[in-house]
């Protein structure tokens, strides 16, 4: 059955980041009050062995990159969770809480060069370290959907800002 079933990712890579600890990165890649695109944090991806540059052909011409990574710092997940900028607990599925069920993250970053088997990115809020599962080019036409609702999350951006969070204004 197919709750039964369990799945093991090889991670392709590990990010380089900045941000040692929870507390210093951002809570969302794009989203740092006061900073413009061009000063976000940059990081690197490297390929594990096990793969080779055939696998990223191509890849230079995408702006933008979708990371999904395992949360590996996170301990255990919680059914209802407390978002940064307050309110009431939400349900975990209806946040973007690294403590989910099971411990997927997503990222939208930018790609800034291909080097070999090295990715040079801007914008991340992953942790130095992060075990990298996949990588998928952000395609505009199909990936962006800018006037859709957002729930609860709009509601909070119309009382606190869109900008409004606790931890770090700047990347380091
Ligand atoms: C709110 S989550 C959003 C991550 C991603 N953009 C998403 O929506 O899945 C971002 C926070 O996750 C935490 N984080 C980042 N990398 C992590 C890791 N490898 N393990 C545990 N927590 C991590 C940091 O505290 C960061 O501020």
């Amino acid at each position: 059955m197919i709750h039964e079933q369990h799945f093991t990712y090889r991670p392709i890579g590990l990010l380089r980041s900045p941000y040692s600890r929870r507390i210093d990165a951002p809570h969302q890649s794009t989203v740092v009050a006061g900073t413009q695109s061009g000063d976000f944090a940059t990081a690197t991806l490297e390929l594990q062995d096990w793969l080779d540059e055939k696998t990223i052909q191509d890849l230079g011409g995408f702006q933008r990159l979708w990371l999904i990574f395992a949360f590996h710092l996170s301990e255990g997940w919680k059914s209802n969770v407390k978002p940064p900028r307050g309110g009431p607990k939400r349900g975990v599925l209806a946040t973007r809480s690294p403590h989910r069920p099971n411990s997927i993250g997503l990222s939208a970053v930018e790609l800034v060069r291909v080097e070999g088997k090295t990715l040079h990115l801007r914008g991340v809020d992953l942790l130095d370290g992060t075990p990298i599962l996949d990588i998928k080019p952000y395609v505009p036409y199909a990936d962006a959907f800018p006037e859709s609702k957002a729930g609860w999350i709009d509601e909070m951006d119309a009382k606190v800002g869109r900008y409004f969070a606790p931890g770090p204004r700047k990347p380091r």
